[in-house]
Protein backbone atom coordinates (compact mmCIF):
# COMPACT_ATOMS: atom_id res chain seq x y z
CA UNK A 1 0.00 0.00 0.00
CA UNK A 2 1.25 3.67 -0.92
CA UNK A 3 1.86 6.38 1.45
CA UNK A 4 -1.50 7.94 -0.31
CA UNK A 5 -3.38 5.20 0.09
CA UNK A 6 -1.99 4.51 3.82
CA UNK A 7 -3.17 8.44 4.59
CA UNK A 8 -6.45 7.84 2.88
CA UNK A 9 -6.97 4.86 5.10
CA UNK A 10 -6.15 6.44 8.37
CA UNK A 11 -8.21 9.35 7.95
CA UNK A 12 -11.58 7.81 7.25
CA UNK A 13 -11.12 5.64 10.02
CA UNK A 14 -10.68 8.99 12.26
CA UNK A 15 -13.47 10.25 10.26
CA UNK A 16 -15.86 7.42 10.91
CA UNK A 17 -14.92 7.28 14.74
CA UNK A 18 -17.41 8.93 16.97
CA UNK A 19 -15.20 11.62 19.15
CA UNK A 20 -16.39 10.73 22.83
CA UNK A 21 -13.98 10.25 26.01
CA UNK A 22 -13.85 6.31 25.21
CA UNK A 23 -12.42 6.69 21.83
CA UNK A 24 -9.92 10.01 22.25
CA UNK A 25 -7.07 8.06 23.18
CA UNK A 26 -7.31 6.11 20.03
CA UNK A 27 -8.03 9.21 17.68
CA UNK A 28 -5.03 10.76 19.33
CA UNK A 29 -2.70 7.86 18.43
CA UNK A 30 -4.44 7.93 14.55
CA UNK A 31 -3.71 11.57 14.71
CA UNK A 32 0.23 10.82 15.33
CA UNK A 33 0.30 8.12 12.54
CA UNK A 34 -1.32 10.86 10.40
CA UNK A 35 1.49 13.36 10.95
CA UNK A 36 3.86 10.78 10.70
CA UNK A 37 3.23 9.53 6.97
CA UNK A 38 2.27 13.31 5.67
CA UNK A 39 5.88 14.07 6.89
CA UNK A 40 7.26 10.92 5.01
CA UNK A 41 4.71 12.22 1.84
CA UNK A 42 7.16 16.18 1.99
CA UNK A 43 10.51 14.35 2.26
CA UNK A 44 9.45 12.43 -0.53
CA UNK A 45 8.55 15.50 -2.42
CA UNK A 46 11.48 17.29 -1.87
CA UNK A 47 14.20 14.55 -3.58
CA UNK A 48 12.53 15.65 -6.58
CA UNK A 49 13.76 18.06 -8.79
CA UNK A 50 11.29 21.11 -9.26
CA UNK A 51 13.26 23.46 -10.62
CA UNK A 52 13.34 25.42 -14.58
CA UNK A 53 9.45 25.89 -13.40
CA UNK A 54 9.98 29.11 -12.42
CA UNK A 55 9.64 28.65 -8.71
CA UNK A 56 13.03 29.32 -7.51
CA UNK A 57 12.19 33.23 -7.12
CA UNK A 58 15.08 34.86 -5.03
CA UNK A 59 14.71 36.26 -1.78
CA UNK A 60 14.59 40.45 -2.06
CA UNK A 61 13.51 42.59 -0.08
CA UNK A 62 13.07 43.21 3.67
CA UNK A 63 10.20 40.52 3.81
CA UNK A 64 8.19 38.39 1.83
CA UNK A 65 4.51 37.65 1.04
CA UNK A 66 2.71 34.86 -1.02
CA UNK A 67 -0.34 35.21 -2.51
CA UNK A 68 -2.23 32.03 -1.81
CA UNK A 69 -5.76 30.88 -2.96
CA UNK A 70 -8.12 29.46 -5.33
CA UNK A 71 -7.85 30.02 -9.22
CA UNK A 72 -9.58 33.21 -10.63
CA UNK A 73 -9.77 34.83 -7.38
CA UNK A 74 -7.97 37.90 -8.21
CA UNK A 75 -4.24 37.24 -7.07
CA UNK A 76 -2.48 38.41 -10.21
CA UNK A 77 -4.93 41.24 -10.66
CA UNK A 78 -3.74 42.20 -7.31
CA UNK A 79 -0.47 41.64 -8.17
CA UNK A 80 -0.67 44.03 -11.21
CA UNK A 81 -2.42 46.45 -9.38
CA UNK A 82 0.17 46.47 -5.99
CA UNK A 83 3.76 46.79 -7.94
CA UNK A 84 5.08 47.60 -11.04
CA UNK A 85 5.16 43.88 -12.28
CA UNK A 86 2.35 42.96 -14.87
CA UNK A 87 0.76 39.56 -14.37
CA UNK A 88 -1.60 38.09 -16.68
CA UNK A 89 -5.18 38.10 -15.42
CA UNK A 90 -8.13 36.07 -17.10
CA UNK A 91 -11.11 34.79 -16.20
CA UNK A 92 -10.40 31.28 -17.05
CA UNK A 93 -8.70 29.19 -13.99
CA UNK A 94 -5.11 28.31 -14.07
CA UNK A 95 -3.90 31.47 -16.28
CA UNK A 96 -1.02 31.57 -14.04
CA UNK A 97 1.79 28.71 -13.90
CA UNK A 98 4.32 29.91 -11.85
CA UNK A 99 5.77 32.24 -9.46
CA UNK A 100 5.77 35.52 -10.52
CA UNK A 101 7.46 38.34 -8.24
CA UNK A 102 6.33 42.28 -7.65
CA UNK A 103 7.86 44.61 -5.35
CA UNK A 104 5.38 46.97 -3.01
CA UNK A 105 7.28 49.86 -1.62
CA UNK A 106 6.02 51.02 1.74
CA UNK A 107 7.25 53.57 4.34
CA UNK A 108 10.53 52.94 2.30
CA UNK A 109 10.50 49.00 2.92
CA UNK A 110 10.49 46.52 -0.08
CA UNK A 111 8.10 43.90 0.29
CA UNK A 112 8.04 41.47 -2.13
CA UNK A 113 4.87 40.35 -3.48
CA UNK A 114 4.76 36.94 -5.29
CA UNK A 115 2.04 36.02 -7.23
CA UNK A 116 1.56 32.11 -7.30
CA UNK A 117 -0.89 29.28 -9.16
CA UNK A 118 -4.66 29.05 -8.24
CA UNK A 119 -4.10 25.81 -5.93
CA UNK A 120 -7.26 22.72 -5.62
CA UNK A 121 -8.45 20.93 -3.09
CA UNK A 122 -5.77 18.06 -3.20
CA UNK A 123 -2.98 20.31 -3.50
CA UNK A 124 -1.33 19.01 -0.45
CA UNK A 125 -1.50 15.89 -1.64
CA UNK A 126 0.51 16.89 -4.87
CA UNK A 127 -3.34 17.80 -6.83
CA UNK A 128 -2.02 20.86 -9.49
CA UNK A 129 1.03 22.70 -8.73
CA UNK A 130 -0.14 22.34 -5.05
CA UNK A 131 2.79 21.34 -3.37
CA UNK A 132 5.25 23.36 -5.48
CA UNK A 133 3.02 26.86 -4.67
CA UNK A 134 3.00 25.79 -0.50
CA UNK A 135 6.72 24.85 -0.50
CA UNK A 136 6.69 28.90 -1.51
CA UNK A 137 4.27 29.63 1.02
CA UNK A 138 6.46 28.19 3.56
CA UNK A 139 9.62 30.98 2.72
CA UNK A 140 7.04 33.64 3.19
CA UNK A 141 6.96 36.34 5.79
CA UNK A 142 3.03 36.43 5.60
CA UNK A 143 0.08 34.21 3.49
CA UNK A 144 -2.10 36.80 1.90
CA UNK A 145 -5.03 33.95 1.71
CA UNK A 146 -6.84 35.47 -1.09
CA UNK A 147 -10.57 34.96 -1.49
CA UNK A 148 -13.49 35.43 -3.28
CA UNK A 149 -15.98 37.20 -2.06
CA UNK A 150 -18.74 36.33 -4.11
CA UNK A 151 -17.79 32.59 -3.27
CA UNK A 152 -18.65 29.98 -0.24
CA UNK A 153 -17.45 30.87 2.92
CA UNK A 154 -16.05 27.15 2.51
CA UNK A 155 -13.60 28.12 0.21
CA UNK A 156 -11.38 29.61 3.23
CA UNK A 157 -11.93 26.13 5.55
CA UNK A 158 -10.55 24.29 2.64
CA UNK A 159 -7.69 26.44 1.89
CA UNK A 160 -6.89 26.59 5.62
CA UNK A 161 -6.88 22.58 6.26
CA UNK A 162 -4.60 22.25 3.15
CA UNK A 163 -1.89 24.34 4.21
CA UNK A 164 -2.04 22.87 7.80
CA UNK A 165 -1.92 19.34 6.45
CA UNK A 166 1.39 19.71 5.28
CA UNK A 167 2.71 21.58 8.53
CA UNK A 168 1.52 25.41 8.13
CA UNK A 169 0.09 26.98 10.69
CA UNK A 170 -1.36 30.03 10.49
CA UNK A 171 -1.89 33.02 13.12
CA UNK A 172 -1.16 30.33 16.01
CA UNK A 173 1.89 30.54 18.11
CA UNK A 174 4.23 27.85 18.79
CA UNK A 175 3.08 25.26 21.43
CA UNK A 176 4.71 26.69 24.66
CA UNK A 177 7.10 23.22 25.29
CA UNK A 178 10.03 22.17 25.92
CA UNK A 179 11.26 19.48 24.32
CA UNK A 180 14.59 17.58 24.06
CA UNK A 181 15.49 14.39 22.91
CA UNK A 182 18.46 12.23 24.60
CA UNK A 183 20.46 9.68 24.55
CA UNK A 184 19.71 8.07 27.64
CA UNK A 185 17.52 8.52 31.12
CA UNK A 186 14.27 7.23 29.80
CA UNK A 187 11.07 9.91 29.60
CA UNK A 188 10.65 12.48 31.72
CA UNK A 189 7.79 14.43 31.50
CA UNK A 190 6.56 18.13 33.43
CA UNK A 191 3.83 20.54 33.25
CA UNK A 192 3.87 23.43 34.91
CA UNK A 193 0.11 24.06 34.32
CA UNK A 194 -3.07 21.69 34.21
CA UNK A 195 -3.46 19.68 30.95
CA UNK A 196 -6.75 19.27 30.31
CA UNK A 197 -6.62 18.07 26.89
CA UNK A 198 -3.71 15.27 26.73
CA UNK A 199 -2.87 12.95 29.35
CA UNK A 200 0.98 12.26 30.47
CA UNK A 201 -0.10 8.46 29.25
CA UNK A 202 -0.51 10.22 25.54
CA UNK A 203 1.96 12.22 25.68
CA UNK A 204 4.50 8.91 26.37
CA UNK A 205 2.77 6.78 23.99
CA UNK A 206 2.94 9.57 20.81
CA UNK A 207 6.89 9.53 22.05
CA UNK A 208 6.92 5.71 21.57
CA UNK A 209 5.01 6.08 18.30
CA UNK A 210 7.93 8.14 16.57
CA UNK A 211 10.59 5.53 18.57
CA UNK A 212 11.54 8.43 20.75
CA UNK A 213 12.70 6.60 24.65
CA UNK A 214 14.80 9.16 26.02
CA UNK A 215 13.36 13.04 26.23
CA UNK A 216 12.70 15.65 28.42
CA UNK A 217 9.09 17.30 27.85
CA UNK A 218 8.06 20.71 29.98
CA UNK A 219 4.84 21.61 29.13
CA UNK A 220 3.70 24.99 29.65
CA UNK A 221 0.63 25.47 28.13
CA UNK A 222 -2.86 23.49 28.01
CA UNK A 223 -2.02 22.17 24.71
CA UNK A 224 -3.81 19.64 22.55
CA UNK A 225 -2.70 16.72 20.93
CA UNK A 226 -2.16 18.28 17.97
CA UNK A 227 -0.09 20.28 19.61
CA UNK A 228 2.47 18.23 21.06
CA UNK A 229 2.30 16.09 17.66
CA UNK A 230 3.36 19.18 15.91
CA UNK A 231 6.28 19.85 18.78
CA UNK A 232 7.67 16.44 18.17
CA UNK A 233 7.80 16.76 14.61
CA UNK A 234 9.34 20.15 14.70
CA UNK A 235 9.17 20.93 11.67
CA UNK A 236 5.84 23.12 11.50
CA UNK A 237 5.67 26.61 10.22
CA UNK A 238 4.04 28.84 11.88
CA UNK A 239 2.58 31.91 9.94
CA UNK A 240 0.70 35.24 9.61
CA UNK A 241 -1.98 35.14 7.39
CA UNK A 242 -4.26 37.97 6.46
CA UNK A 243 -7.18 36.81 4.31
CA UNK A 244 -8.40 39.27 1.65
CA UNK A 245 -11.73 38.86 0.42
CA UNK A 246 -11.74 40.32 -3.43
CA UNK A 247 -14.03 41.42 -5.92
CA UNK A 248 -17.05 42.89 -2.90
CA UNK A 249 -18.05 44.91 -6.27
CA UNK A 250 -20.37 41.56 -6.75
CA UNK A 251 -21.85 41.52 -2.85
CA UNK A 252 -24.27 43.61 -0.70
CA UNK A 253 -22.83 45.84 1.45
CA UNK A 254 -24.13 43.84 4.51
CA UNK A 255 -22.30 41.10 3.18
CA UNK A 256 -19.30 43.44 3.22
CA UNK A 257 -19.46 44.70 6.59
CA UNK A 258 -19.70 40.90 8.01
CA UNK A 259 -16.96 39.87 6.13
CA UNK A 260 -14.85 43.18 7.36
CA UNK A 261 -15.54 42.32 10.47
CA UNK A 262 -13.32 38.88 10.77
CA UNK A 263 -10.08 38.51 12.56
CA UNK A 264 -7.37 38.87 10.04
CA UNK A 265 -8.91 40.53 7.47
CA UNK A 266 -9.52 42.94 4.42
CA UNK A 267 -11.97 43.52 2.10
CA UNK A 268 -10.89 44.91 -1.24
CA UNK A 269 -12.46 45.21 -5.20
CA UNK A 270 -9.07 44.98 -7.50
CA UNK A 271 -11.54 46.16 -10.06
CA UNK A 272 -12.82 49.17 -8.43
CA UNK A 273 -9.39 50.16 -6.84
CA UNK A 274 -11.29 49.83 -3.29
CA UNK A 275 -9.48 49.35 -0.10
CA UNK A 276 -6.19 48.58 -1.59
CA UNK A 277 -4.03 51.11 0.37
CA UNK A 278 -5.82 49.80 3.48
CA UNK A 279 -4.58 46.18 2.18
CA UNK A 280 -1.06 46.98 2.08
CA UNK A 281 -0.94 48.95 5.51
CA UNK A 282 -2.34 46.03 7.61
CA UNK A 283 0.48 43.93 5.14
CA UNK A 284 2.67 46.51 7.03
CA UNK A 285 1.69 46.10 10.28
CA UNK A 286 1.63 42.40 10.20
CA UNK A 287 5.18 42.45 9.11
CA UNK A 288 6.05 43.96 12.10
CA UNK A 289 9.06 45.95 10.22
CA UNK A 290 10.69 48.89 12.25
CA UNK A 291 12.67 51.44 10.90
CA UNK A 292 15.99 53.20 12.50
CA UNK A 293 18.67 55.16 10.96
CA UNK A 294 22.39 55.02 11.22
CA UNK A 295 24.32 58.11 11.61
CA UNK A 296 28.37 58.61 11.69
CA UNK A 297 29.85 60.92 14.28
CA UNK A 298 29.26 64.64 13.94
CA UNK A 299 26.87 64.18 10.99
CA UNK A 300 23.05 64.58 11.04
CA UNK A 301 21.43 60.70 10.43
CA UNK A 302 20.03 60.57 6.87
CA UNK A 303 16.26 60.43 7.43
CA UNK A 304 15.51 59.72 3.76
CA UNK A 305 17.35 56.50 4.09
CA UNK A 306 16.64 54.28 7.09
CA UNK A 307 17.23 50.63 7.52
CA UNK A 308 14.49 48.04 7.68
CA UNK A 309 14.52 45.38 10.35
CA UNK A 310 12.32 43.67 12.28
CA UNK A 311 10.78 44.09 15.53
CA UNK A 312 12.95 42.20 18.27
CA UNK A 313 15.79 43.39 16.16
CA UNK A 314 18.86 43.75 18.63
CA UNK A 315 22.03 46.29 17.54
CA UNK A 316 23.84 43.18 16.07
CA UNK A 317 20.84 42.68 13.58
CA UNK A 318 21.58 46.43 12.68
CA UNK A 319 25.31 46.05 12.12
CA UNK A 320 23.86 43.04 10.07
CA UNK A 321 22.23 44.91 7.79
CA UNK A 322 25.06 47.79 7.57
CA UNK A 323 27.34 45.56 6.63
CA UNK A 324 28.21 41.78 7.12
CA UNK A 325 31.93 42.40 8.86
CA UNK A 326 30.46 45.41 10.99
CA UNK A 327 30.19 42.86 14.06
CA UNK A 328 33.92 42.03 14.35
CA UNK A 329 34.84 45.39 14.49
CA UNK A 330 32.28 46.70 16.81
CA UNK A 331 33.11 48.23 20.44
CA UNK A 332 29.97 50.10 20.99
CA UNK A 333 26.82 52.03 19.65
CA UNK A 334 25.14 55.26 20.88
CA UNK A 335 21.53 55.31 20.56
CA UNK A 336 19.16 58.15 20.80
CA UNK A 337 15.49 58.02 20.64
CA UNK A 338 12.78 55.58 22.38
CA UNK A 339 14.59 52.50 22.91
CA UNK A 340 17.63 55.10 24.87
CA UNK A 341 17.14 55.28 28.58
CA UNK A 342 19.23 58.52 28.32
CA UNK A 343 20.46 60.44 24.72
CA UNK A 344 22.86 59.04 23.88
CA UNK A 345 23.06 56.05 25.55
CA UNK A 346 26.27 54.10 25.00
CA UNK A 347 24.89 49.91 24.58
CA UNK A 348 26.11 46.74 23.42
CA UNK A 349 25.05 44.21 20.69
CA UNK A 350 22.68 42.76 22.40
CA UNK A 351 20.38 46.23 23.24
CA UNK A 352 16.83 45.80 20.99
CA UNK A 353 16.32 48.72 19.29
CA UNK A 354 12.97 50.91 18.56
CA UNK A 355 11.39 51.80 15.78
CA UNK A 356 12.83 55.64 14.65
CA UNK A 357 15.75 55.17 16.72
CA UNK A 358 18.97 57.27 15.37
CA UNK A 359 22.30 54.72 15.75
CA UNK A 360 25.78 55.54 15.57
CA UNK A 361 28.31 52.51 15.46
CA UNK A 362 32.12 53.06 16.98
CA UNK A 363 34.52 50.52 15.73
CA UNK A 364 37.68 49.28 17.84
N1 LIG B 1 -15.74 41.72 -10.33
C1 LIG B 1 -14.45 41.64 -10.08
N2 LIG B 1 -13.68 40.86 -10.84
C2 LIG B 1 -12.36 40.80 -10.55
C3 LIG B 1 -11.79 41.56 -9.50
N3 LIG B 1 -10.47 41.27 -9.45
C4 LIG B 1 -10.24 40.40 -10.44
N4 LIG B 1 -11.35 40.12 -11.12
C5 LIG B 1 -11.51 39.21 -12.29
O1 LIG B 1 -11.31 37.87 -11.87
C6 LIG B 1 -10.76 37.10 -12.94
C7 LIG B 1 -9.56 36.31 -12.45
O2 LIG B 1 -8.53 37.19 -12.10
P1 LIG B 1 -7.00 36.70 -12.01
O3 LIG B 1 -6.21 37.85 -11.47
O4 LIG B 1 -6.57 36.09 -13.28
O5 LIG B 1 -7.15 35.57 -10.91
P2 LIG B 1 -5.99 34.59 -10.35
O6 LIG B 1 -6.34 34.34 -8.94
O7 LIG B 1 -4.65 35.14 -10.64
O8 LIG B 1 -6.28 33.28 -11.23
P3 LIG B 1 -5.28 32.05 -11.58
O9 LIG B 1 -3.96 32.59 -11.98
O10 LIG B 1 -5.98 31.38 -12.71
O11 LIG B 1 -5.23 31.20 -10.35
C8 LIG B 1 -10.40 38.09 -14.04
O12 LIG B 1 -11.40 38.01 -15.04
C9 LIG B 1 -10.43 39.43 -13.34
O13 LIG B 1 -10.77 40.49 -14.20
C10 LIG B 1 -12.66 42.40 -8.72
O14 LIG B 1 -12.28 43.08 -7.78
N5 LIG B 1 -13.97 42.38 -9.05
K1 LIG C 1 -7.53 33.43 -13.73
MG1 LIG D 1 -3.11 34.34 -11.71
Amino acid sequence: MGILEKIQDIENEIRRTQKNKATEYHLGLLKAKLAKYRVQLLEGAKTKSEKGEGFDVMKSGDARVALVGFPSVGKSTILSKLTKTESVAASYEFTTLTCIPGKIEYKGAQIQLLDLPGIIEGASQGKGRGRQVIAVARTADIVLMMLDATKSEQQKAQLERELETVGIRLNQGKPNVAFKVKTGGGITINATVKLTKISEKMVQHILHDYKIFNADVLIREDITVDQFIDVVLGNRKYLTCVYCYNKIDQITIEEVDRLARQDHTVVVSCEQDLNLDYLVEQLWKHLNLLRVYTKKRGELPDFEDGLIIRNGATIEHVCHAIHRTLVSDFKYALVWGASAKHNPQRVGLHHVVLNEDVIQVVKK
